[in-house]
Protein backbone atom coordinates (compact mmCIF):
# COMPACT_ATOMS: atom_id res chain seq x y z
CA UNK A 1 0.00 0.00 0.00
CA UNK A 2 1.18 3.52 -1.24
CA UNK A 3 1.99 5.27 2.36
CA UNK A 4 0.13 8.74 2.61
CA UNK A 5 3.05 10.48 4.31
CA UNK A 6 6.84 9.11 3.45
CA UNK A 7 9.12 11.60 5.12
CA UNK A 8 13.45 10.53 4.30
CA UNK A 9 16.01 12.51 5.53
CA UNK A 10 14.07 15.38 6.42
CA UNK A 11 16.20 18.34 7.66
CA UNK A 12 15.50 22.22 8.34
CA UNK A 13 17.90 24.53 9.37
CA UNK A 14 16.32 28.16 10.87
CA UNK A 15 18.57 30.78 9.95
CA UNK A 16 18.68 34.58 10.59
CA UNK A 17 20.31 33.78 13.83
CA UNK A 18 23.79 34.37 14.29
CA UNK A 19 24.34 30.18 14.02
CA UNK A 20 22.33 27.76 12.07
CA UNK A 21 20.25 25.76 13.76
CA UNK A 22 19.20 22.49 13.16
CA UNK A 23 15.36 22.29 14.16
CA UNK A 24 15.02 18.87 12.52
CA UNK A 25 18.01 16.73 12.41
CA UNK A 26 17.45 13.94 9.27
CA UNK A 27 13.42 13.02 10.27
CA UNK A 28 12.02 9.57 8.32
CA UNK A 29 9.01 9.10 9.55
CA UNK A 30 5.60 6.80 7.18
CA UNK A 31 1.61 6.94 7.68
CA UNK A 32 -0.83 4.67 6.00
CA UNK A 33 -4.08 5.34 5.12
CA UNK A 34 -6.29 4.71 8.68
CA UNK A 35 -3.21 4.97 10.69
CA UNK A 36 -2.31 6.90 13.54
CA UNK A 37 1.01 8.29 14.92
CA UNK A 38 1.55 10.51 18.41
CA UNK A 39 4.65 13.12 18.21
CA UNK A 40 5.73 13.62 21.69
CA UNK A 41 8.71 15.39 23.06
CA UNK A 42 9.39 18.14 25.13
CA UNK A 43 9.01 21.65 24.95
CA UNK A 44 10.98 23.11 21.72
CA UNK A 45 11.96 19.82 20.81
CA UNK A 46 10.24 20.64 16.88
CA UNK A 47 7.07 18.80 16.91
CA UNK A 48 5.00 22.23 15.65
CA UNK A 49 8.29 22.74 13.13
CA UNK A 50 7.77 18.85 12.06
CA UNK A 51 3.26 19.57 11.92
CA UNK A 52 4.40 22.62 10.02
CA UNK A 53 6.63 21.05 7.33
CA UNK A 54 4.21 17.85 6.91
CA UNK A 55 1.30 20.39 6.35
CA UNK A 56 2.93 22.01 3.78
CA UNK A 57 2.88 25.30 5.29
CA UNK A 58 6.97 25.27 5.38
CA UNK A 59 9.49 23.86 3.21
CA UNK A 60 12.21 21.27 4.20
CA UNK A 61 16.12 22.61 3.52
CA UNK A 62 16.93 18.75 2.72
CA UNK A 63 15.40 15.68 2.24
CA UNK A 64 12.61 14.24 0.62
CA UNK A 65 8.87 14.22 0.82
CA UNK A 66 6.48 11.75 -0.79
CA UNK A 67 2.80 12.56 -0.91
CA UNK A 68 0.91 9.71 -1.64
CA UNK A 69 3.99 8.61 -4.07
CA UNK A 70 4.36 11.99 -5.39
CA UNK A 71 7.62 14.11 -4.34
CA UNK A 72 6.76 17.73 -3.27
CA UNK A 73 9.37 18.48 -1.09
CA UNK A 74 10.13 21.64 -3.57
CA UNK A 75 6.55 22.44 -3.88
CA UNK A 76 5.65 26.31 -5.06
CA UNK A 77 3.47 28.17 -2.66
CA UNK A 78 0.66 28.32 -5.23
CA UNK A 79 0.45 24.32 -5.29
CA UNK A 80 1.49 23.96 -1.59
CA UNK A 81 -1.46 25.84 -0.91
CA UNK A 82 -4.14 23.93 -3.33
CA UNK A 83 -2.66 20.67 -1.52
CA UNK A 84 -3.09 21.89 2.10
CA UNK A 85 -6.85 22.15 1.44
CA UNK A 86 -7.29 19.22 -0.70
CA UNK A 87 -5.20 17.03 1.06
CA UNK A 88 -4.94 17.79 4.75
CA UNK A 89 -7.27 18.75 8.03
CA UNK A 90 -5.88 20.91 10.58
CA UNK A 91 -7.10 20.47 14.15
CA UNK A 92 -5.10 23.05 16.76
CA UNK A 93 -5.17 23.56 20.68
CA UNK A 94 -7.34 26.86 19.96
CA UNK A 95 -10.63 25.78 18.47
CA UNK A 96 -10.99 29.19 15.95
CA UNK A 97 -14.42 29.26 15.70
CA UNK A 98 -17.15 32.06 14.44
CA UNK A 99 -18.70 33.11 17.58
CA UNK A 100 -21.66 34.54 15.72
CA UNK A 101 -22.17 31.54 13.28
CA UNK A 102 -23.80 28.41 14.42
CA UNK A 103 -22.11 24.81 14.54
CA UNK A 104 -23.17 23.93 10.95
CA UNK A 105 -21.92 27.38 9.23
CA UNK A 106 -18.79 26.93 10.55
CA UNK A 107 -18.23 23.35 9.13
CA UNK A 108 -19.59 24.74 6.31
CA UNK A 109 -17.12 27.48 5.70
CA UNK A 110 -14.69 25.22 5.15
CA UNK A 111 -16.59 24.15 1.85
CA UNK A 112 -17.11 28.06 0.92
CA UNK A 113 -13.35 28.04 1.09
CA UNK A 114 -11.50 26.60 -1.48
CA UNK A 115 -14.16 23.84 -2.48
CA UNK A 116 -15.68 25.04 -5.27
CA UNK A 117 -19.42 25.55 -5.74
CA UNK A 118 -21.38 23.03 -4.53
CA UNK A 119 -25.06 22.86 -3.79
CA UNK A 120 -26.47 24.11 -0.90
CA UNK A 121 -28.25 21.07 -0.59
CA UNK A 122 -25.01 18.63 -0.75
CA UNK A 123 -23.13 21.65 1.66
CA UNK A 124 -25.64 20.93 3.87
CA UNK A 125 -25.92 17.34 4.07
CA UNK A 126 -21.97 17.22 3.84
CA UNK A 127 -21.73 19.18 6.98
CA UNK A 128 -24.53 16.97 8.90
CA UNK A 129 -22.11 14.26 7.95
CA UNK A 130 -19.50 15.84 9.57
CA UNK A 131 -21.12 16.76 12.32
CA UNK A 132 -22.41 13.54 13.04
CA UNK A 133 -18.89 11.43 12.53
CA UNK A 134 -18.10 13.68 15.46
CA UNK A 135 -21.00 12.94 17.77
CA UNK A 136 -22.56 16.71 17.71
CA UNK A 137 -25.00 16.52 14.80
CA UNK A 138 -27.67 17.51 17.90
CA UNK A 139 -25.48 20.88 18.22
CA UNK A 140 -25.89 22.16 14.73
CA UNK A 141 -27.58 25.18 15.39
CA UNK A 142 -26.09 26.42 18.64
CA UNK A 143 -23.63 28.87 18.68
CA UNK A 144 -20.07 28.45 20.12
CA UNK A 145 -20.56 30.28 23.55
CA UNK A 146 -23.15 28.08 24.21
CA UNK A 147 -21.25 25.05 23.92
CA UNK A 148 -18.32 23.83 26.22
CA UNK A 149 -15.04 23.65 25.29
CA UNK A 150 -14.67 19.61 23.97
CA UNK A 151 -18.22 20.63 21.96
CA UNK A 152 -16.13 23.12 19.99
CA UNK A 153 -13.31 21.34 19.64
CA UNK A 154 -15.45 19.04 17.86
CA UNK A 155 -17.01 21.57 15.62
CA UNK A 156 -13.08 22.71 14.70
CA UNK A 157 -12.95 18.59 13.76
CA UNK A 158 -16.26 18.60 11.95
CA UNK A 159 -14.60 21.45 10.32
CA UNK A 160 -11.56 19.58 9.46
CA UNK A 161 -13.40 16.48 8.14
CA UNK A 162 -16.14 18.20 6.03
CA UNK A 163 -13.43 18.17 2.62
CA UNK A 164 -12.69 14.38 3.47
CA UNK A 165 -8.92 15.00 4.08
CA UNK A 166 -6.60 11.85 3.89
CA UNK A 167 -4.84 13.33 6.79
CA UNK A 168 -5.44 14.53 10.02
CA UNK A 169 -3.00 16.92 11.89
CA UNK A 170 -3.59 17.89 14.85
CA UNK A 171 -1.27 20.04 17.41
CA UNK A 172 -2.47 19.66 20.95
CA UNK A 173 -5.80 19.35 20.11
CA UNK A 174 -6.80 18.53 23.78
CA UNK A 175 -4.49 21.23 25.42
CA UNK A 176 -7.33 23.37 26.30
CA UNK A 177 -9.71 20.49 27.70
CA UNK A 178 -10.04 18.82 30.69
CA UNK A 179 -8.80 14.82 31.03
CA UNK A 180 -12.71 13.76 30.05
CA UNK A 181 -13.55 15.63 27.33
CA UNK A 182 -10.40 15.12 26.13
CA UNK A 183 -10.65 11.55 25.52
CA UNK A 184 -13.86 12.56 23.55
CA UNK A 185 -12.23 14.84 21.13
CA UNK A 186 -9.57 11.88 20.77
CA UNK A 187 -12.06 9.78 20.17
CA UNK A 188 -13.12 11.91 16.96
CA UNK A 189 -10.01 12.12 15.66
CA UNK A 190 -9.42 8.32 15.89
CA UNK A 191 -13.22 7.68 14.34
CA UNK A 192 -11.72 9.43 10.96
CA UNK A 193 -8.94 6.77 11.16
CA UNK A 194 -11.62 3.99 10.55
CA UNK A 195 -12.74 5.50 7.22
CA UNK A 196 -8.98 5.65 6.06
CA UNK A 197 -7.74 8.55 7.41
CA UNK A 198 -4.51 9.08 8.50
CA UNK A 199 -4.07 10.77 11.71
CA UNK A 200 -0.81 12.89 12.98
CA UNK A 201 -1.31 13.60 17.03
CA UNK A 202 0.88 16.41 18.15
CA UNK A 203 0.44 15.89 22.54
CA UNK A 204 2.10 16.08 25.76
CA UNK A 205 -0.90 13.38 27.02
CA UNK A 206 0.87 10.44 27.48
CA UNK A 207 -3.03 8.58 27.69
CA UNK A 208 -3.85 10.11 24.28
CA UNK A 209 -0.55 8.95 22.95
CA UNK A 210 -1.03 5.59 23.96
CA UNK A 211 -4.20 5.37 22.13
CA UNK A 212 -2.38 5.68 19.20
CA UNK A 213 -1.57 3.04 16.62
CA UNK A 214 2.43 4.62 17.27
CA UNK A 215 4.24 7.04 19.47
CA UNK A 216 7.01 8.76 18.22
CA UNK A 217 9.57 10.81 20.02
CA UNK A 218 11.02 13.76 19.04
CA UNK A 219 14.35 14.46 20.79
CA UNK A 220 16.59 18.03 19.64
CA UNK A 221 14.98 17.42 16.39
CA UNK A 222 16.21 13.46 15.83
CA UNK A 223 13.20 11.12 15.56
CA UNK A 224 12.90 7.96 17.21
CA UNK A 225 10.26 5.70 17.33
CA UNK A 226 8.88 4.47 20.79
CA UNK A 227 8.30 0.44 21.31
CA UNK A 228 5.05 -0.40 23.37
CA UNK A 229 6.61 -1.81 26.45
N1 LIG B 1 10.39 31.26 13.56
C1 LIG B 1 11.21 30.90 14.53
N2 LIG B 1 12.16 31.75 14.97
C2 LIG B 1 13.02 31.40 15.95
N3 LIG B 1 12.99 30.21 16.56
C3 LIG B 1 12.06 29.33 16.18
C4 LIG B 1 11.12 29.61 15.15
N4 LIG B 1 10.32 28.53 14.97
C5 LIG B 1 10.74 27.62 15.87
N5 LIG B 1 11.79 28.08 16.58
C6 LIG B 1 12.55 27.34 17.59
O1 LIG B 1 12.66 26.03 17.12
C7 LIG B 1 12.54 25.09 18.17
C8 LIG B 1 11.41 24.11 17.88
O2 LIG B 1 10.17 24.79 17.98
P1 LIG B 1 8.76 24.03 17.89
O3 LIG B 1 7.70 25.06 18.09
O4 LIG B 1 8.73 23.22 16.64
O5 LIG B 1 8.83 23.05 19.15
P2 LIG B 1 7.68 22.22 19.86
O6 LIG B 1 8.27 20.89 20.15
O7 LIG B 1 6.46 22.25 19.03
O8 LIG B 1 7.44 23.03 21.20
P3 LIG B 1 6.11 23.18 22.11
O9 LIG B 1 5.84 21.81 22.66
O10 LIG B 1 6.52 24.16 23.15
O11 LIG B 1 5.02 23.68 21.21
C9 LIG B 1 12.33 25.89 19.43
O12 LIG B 1 13.57 26.02 20.09
C10 LIG B 1 11.85 27.25 18.92
O13 LIG B 1 12.23 28.25 19.80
Amino acid sequence: MTALIELTGITKVLKGQKQPRTILDGIDLSVHPGESVAIVGRSGSGKSTLLSVIGLFDRPDQGSYLLGGQEISRLKERRAAKLRSSQFGFVFQRFFLLKHLTAAQNVSMALVNGQGWLPRRDRRARVMEALEQVGIAHLAKNRPPKMSGGEQQRVAIARALVRNPQILLADEPTGALDTETGTLVIDALLEATTRGCGLILVTHDRDHAARMGRTVDLVDGVLTERVAA
